[in-house]
């Protein structure tokens, strides 16, 4: 990794608020932005179109080492996600592809898979990385480690509230049982378990606006001396 500029790691559970932070901070900053759970929700949309099996180890593994990605910036500043030639910008973000991501995530030849691809967006003049393994794995030499979490019932709140803006009919008993599934998935898998990366500042979201927690994480970046 040579000339990569600074990277900021912002790791925690589903919901706590990471996409939405991460897009602030790096927007603030003016550095670029890796959201590693989306390259795990296409791989997963792409088996799913694919119909492969989750068991063939190997050829998932060069799946994820080649799967054809592109983020374009469309006019408006958004970014527009095109897996094979087909824009999946929403239909990644459905509660069922995350938690076939997060199945896919526990094979350490998928997460083998997508190391390289995600290292190699750390890229002057900075990353502001978003994920789970981000601080403890894949930028383990980052110079800022955030560890966002919030309890299950508001990040199931948030989520609901997510969900149902997008037209998504759901249920919060049952959001907040697959959110305590996923969270336990994640941080049981014997391969890069969720965990705060050694150094880590943990910020519990629970009773913070995003505005509060992105305010925490810039005056942890100005103090590092980065801005
Ligand atoms: N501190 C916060 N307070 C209230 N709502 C929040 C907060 N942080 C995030 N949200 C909202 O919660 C939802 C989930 O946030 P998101 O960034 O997608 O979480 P994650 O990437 O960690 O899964 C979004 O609708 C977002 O606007
Ligand atoms: N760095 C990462 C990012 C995501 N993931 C997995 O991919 C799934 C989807 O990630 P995501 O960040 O889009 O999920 P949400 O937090 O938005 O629910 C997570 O549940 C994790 O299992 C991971 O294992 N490592």
């Amino acid at each position: 990794m040579i000339n990569q500029g600074p990277v900021i790691t912002i790791d925690g559970p589903s919901g706590a608020g990471k996409g939405t932070v991460s897009q602030l901070v790096a927007e603030k900053l003016g550095w670029h932005l890796l959201d590693s759970g989306a390259l795990y929700r296409l791989l997963a949309l792409a088996v799913s179109h694919h119909g492969m099996s989750e068991n063939d180890v190997e050829t998932l593994k060069v799946l994820a080492e080649h799967l054809d990605i592109q983020f374009q910036q469309s006019a408006e500043g958004k970014v527009e996600i095109v897996l094979e030639g087909e824009g999946v910008t929403q239909a990644i973000r459905t509660e069922e592809v995350g938690n076939a991501a997060s199945k896919l995530a526990a094979i350490p030849e998928v997460r083998q898979g997508l190391l390289l691809r995600q290292r190699a967006f750390a890229q002057s003049p900075g990353l502001v990385a978003d994920g789970r393994d981000m601080g403890t794995v894949v930028f383990p030499s980052a110079q800022i480690k955030i560890f966002l979490t919030a309890s299950a019932e508001e990040r199931a709140q948030r989520r609901l509230l997510q969900l149902q803006q997008k037209g998504e009919t759901v249920n919060l008993d049952t959001l907040v049982k697959t959110i305590k599934e996923r969270d336990e998935r994640d941080a049981n898998r014997v391969i890069a378990p969720l965990v705060p990366a050694a150094g880590a500042l943990v910020i519990d979201s629970t009773d913070l606006t995003i505005e509060q927690v992105v305010e925490i994480i810039l005056a942890e970046t100005a103090k590092a001396g980065f801005v």
